[in-house]
């Protein structure tokens, strides 16, 4: 069974004097696989129960009734998540031990161990054998020091190889455990395994060799605005992952059903990141990139900086909502409507009275139109009324709904009432103010002539990156363009909470009080209904708000994504992590503290937000990181400086040409297959290199991080990692733009082995 308490996991052994001999640590590998080997067992029995558990359900006889089946269903549902559970945790299941000191009542020192995995595990008497990485118990093994060992006298980190382990490395912080001077202390052993492996393309989680450092960011409070600034390679988007994974378990509550919302910067950069969080247990949660944050668009592609620049500026919120308003028009003069052959008057005072009706409704601007057109049809129908009426008919007020359906399918009345107040969708209003500049000149005054011209486009160019957060601007003021489809999404809420009633009896009717609770239950019951799971939802659902929200890369953010992330996370609990230095988007901030006003503006929280520093470089070797920081501060750009784990035995190359880099890298491969693995090719323009490299070298060139070897762009190159890294003239990615210091620090700090630099003529100053 999950262990969700805090039990401790303890295991009483005499200390191994001997541990570390040679026979000692053999001794001490058997009994490690011996105890790993009983959790197995125990992972197996779950399992198997929980396969029992989901034939017998499957089996179960409900006859024709549709509540039985949806509950039934719905308990399929919960077992099959649980043997995917348990089944994805094989890998790596227990990855560490602490040590504790348990002094008996005789005053004897014996020790006791906490054994920590992916995830909790309970033997048959319900005694908890392994603990949850999240539980407190466990941050120990993340924390402890020599100066500060929290109560621990070594931690122990385990190896494994399948469901063997291969290797243990102990680090000892009670002097009396040290056996002279056979000891071997390996601590750093695991991390710098993982941190020199061949990367796959994939990020893998790093639950097994999180630091003392990044431990604090992951388990600090859900409240609030954190920030987590580091250089390249510090483990930000690591940290940032695994805190979504620790507040998913230890605030279920509150975030099962809200769900956690996690930016990053493209959609590479999401596939690249989209293992970790499933193989730590947790698929509650949506990933988005900044171009899919209104649902129903999909932008790719970005403007060139000038316009990303205009469109990501705080004051495009007041021009969209200038836009929104300028679409109620107050006829000049009254008009004269055909109804059925009668002549009625449309007086402007009358269109002006709806509008201010409709606008005190305090409602968006489609939904109030439709205040707007029921006062301005209660008007017309009265004034019709009385026309007829002096014409002799004999009609009363009883006549009136008859009137004001006839009013409301005339076409001349339609076309008055559409022209004075006309149903909008964003998209439509976004268009239109690229591609009326009359229009725009009228709604800014103050800008300058070639500010607008820059947002200047046709009708049916696709909506880029820039325009998402204006999209959903417009969409907040707008309000539903389909009033109905409005009303059914009302009523989809009615029905998860009677989904939430049902599975309540349904918890009643089958005995399994304290398996699940009753929201689950719902959200289970709402998926069997086709209604999808809670992230699906919420992706789908602009105006869903979510219990937590990281984002990465945040440096590059404009004020007008800000404004969009705070409408998905208005409690204002979010993880921003992201390096000021690498910021390469014209629009982003210089600071923290602006680029936050956007979020915090106007809010209680205004002064709370906190900021914590990553100073260990786990990526990069030395010598590029220090070639690349030192390029960065002869650029003025504002590194946080940190300290590189390992060096490389590659010295930086610089070449005259990409295609004989690539052929180095490729080369390497047939010689030494140790030193392969993932080649970037970064380049402003990759669509010509990729042309270039594509007829010399063939289908071993791709975009995808999946290829041999990727051809990118800086801007793509964002949050990823490679074994060899190849930038392309670092001169023009220098010189492109105003951020062009920032782009070419993130390309050269991509590298986790080599990094070579192609450049015909002189390097840029600093780099080397
Ligand atoms: N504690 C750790 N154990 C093992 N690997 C780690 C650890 N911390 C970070 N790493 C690895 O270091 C690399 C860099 O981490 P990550 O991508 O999270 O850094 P970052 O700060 O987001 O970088 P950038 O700002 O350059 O995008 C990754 O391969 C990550 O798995």
């Amino acid at each position: 069974m999950v262990d969700s308490e805090q039990r401790e996991v303890e295991r009483d052994v005499e200390p191994d004097l001997e541990r570390g001999s040679e026979s000692g640590r053999n001794n001490e590998l058997r009994s490690e696989q011996g105890y790993v080997a009983t959790l197995y067992a125990r992972l197996d029995a779950l399992k198997l129960e929980a396969e029992q558990q989901l034939a017998a359900i499957r089996k179960l006889d409900v006859g024709g009734n549709h509540q039985g089946r949806s509950e039934r269903d719905t308990f399929a549902r919960i077992y099959e998540d649980r043997i995917v559970q348990l089944r994805d945790v094989d890998e790596r299941l227990a990855f560490g031990r602490i040590e504790l000191s348990d002094s008996t009542d005789d005053g004897e020192e014996s020790s006791a161990y906490r054994y920590i995995g992916r995830i909790g595990l309970r033997d048959e008497d319900l005694q908890p054998i392994l603990l949850d990485w999240r539980v407190p118990q466990a941050s120990a093994f993340y924390q402890a020091t020599a100066a500060n060992p929290q109560g621990t006298r070594a931690r122990r980190h385990l190896i494994s190889k399948g469901r063997s382990i291969i290797r243990i490395e102990d680090e000892i912080f009670d002097v009396a455990l040290l056996d002279g001077d056979t000891a071997e202390l390996q601590g750093e052993g695991a991390l710098l395994a993982a941190l020199t492996a061949q990367r796959t393309g994939r990020m893998s989680d790093i639950v097994a060799t999180i630091q003392a450092e990044q431990d604090r960011i992951i388990r600090s409070d859900l409240n609030g605005v954190l920030v987590v600034q580091g250089g390249p390679g510090t483990g930000k988007t690591a940290v940032a992952l695994h805190r979504a994974a620790y507040l998913l378990y230890s605030h279920r509550d509150r975030l099962r059903n809200s769900g956690v919302l996690i930016v990053g910067p493209s959609t590479a950069f999401l596939e690249y990141i989209e293992a970790v969080l499933p193989s730590l247990g947790e698929t509650g949660v949506v990933l988005a990139s900044l171009g899919r944050l209104y649902p129903g668009v999909s932008a790719t592609t970005e403007d060139a900086p000038a316009i990303a620049a205009i469109k990501g500026r705080a004051d495009m919120a007041d021009l969209v909502a200038r836009a929104v308003r300028s679409r109620q028009r107050v006829p000049a003069e009254p008009q004269v409507l055909d109804v059925n052959g009668d002549r009625l008057t449309l007086d402007p005072q009358v269109v002006q009275n709806a509008m201010h009706r409709a606008r005190e409704s305090g409602k968006p601007y489609n939904e109030a139109r439709v205040t707007f057109v029921k006062q301005a049809l209660n008007a017309l129908s009265r004034e019709w009324l009385a026309q007829l009426k002096s014409n002799g008919n004999s009609m009363d007020d009883s006549d009136l709904p008859m009137l004001r359906e006839d009013l409301r399918s005339a076409e001349d009345v339609r076309v008055a009432l559409n022209t004075a107040w006309l149903p909008l969708t964003p998209e439509k209003l976004l268009q239109d103010l690229y591609a009326r500049p009359q229009w725009l000149a009228e709604l800014t005054p103050r800008w300058r002539a070639e500010e607008r011209a820059l947002l200047r486009r046709g009708r049916d160019a696709p909506f880029t990156i820039s325009d998402i957060p204006l999209l959903d601007e417009a969409a907040e003021l707008l309000g539903e363009y389909d009033v109905v489809d409005a009303a059914q999404k009302r009523e989809q809420k009615q029905q998860r909470k009677r989904d939430i009633e049902n599975a309540e009896a349904a918890i009643q009717n089958m005995d399994v009080k304290g398996l699940v609770n009753a929201k689950d239950l719902a959200d289970n019951f709402a998926e069997l209904a086709d209604r999808g799971t809670t992230a699906e939802r919420a992706a789908a659902d602009r105006s869903w708000t979510y219990g937590h929200v990281v984002v990465d890369e945040a440096q590059e953010l404009s004020p007008m994504q800000w404004r969009l992330l705070l409408r998905r996370g208005p409690l204002r609990s979010f993880t921003i992590v992201g390096d000021i230095a690498q910021a390469a988007s014209a629009a982003a901030s210089t600071n923290w503290r602006d680029a936050l006003q956007p979020l915090l503006a106007g809010s209680p929280e205004a002064d709370r937000w906190r900021l914590e520093e990553l100073t260990v470089n786990y990526r990069t070797p030395s010598q590029i990181a220090e070639a690349a920081e030192s390029m960065a501060v002869a650029h003025g750009l504002p590194v946080t400086p940190s300290r590189a784990v390992r060096s490389s035995e590659w010295p930086i190359a610089v070449v005259p040409t990409v295609r004989g880099a690539v052929g180095t890298e490729l080369a390497l491969r047939q010689t030494d297959p140790s030193a392969g693995g993932t080649v970037a090719v970064i380049a402003l323009d990759s669509d010509r290199v990729y042309a270039d490299l594509r007829a010399e070298f063939g289908a071993e060139i791709g975009h995808g991080l999946s290829s041999e070897v990727a051809v990118i762009t800086p801007q793509d190159a964002k949050g990823l990692e490679f074994d060899a890294v190849i930038v392309v003239d670092p001169g023009a990615i220098l010189a492109a733009s105003t951020r062009g210091a920032g782009a070419l620090y993130v390309a050269m700090t991509r590298a986790t082995q080599r990094l070579y630099l192609v450049s015909a003529g002189e390097l840029p100053p600093g780099i080397l």
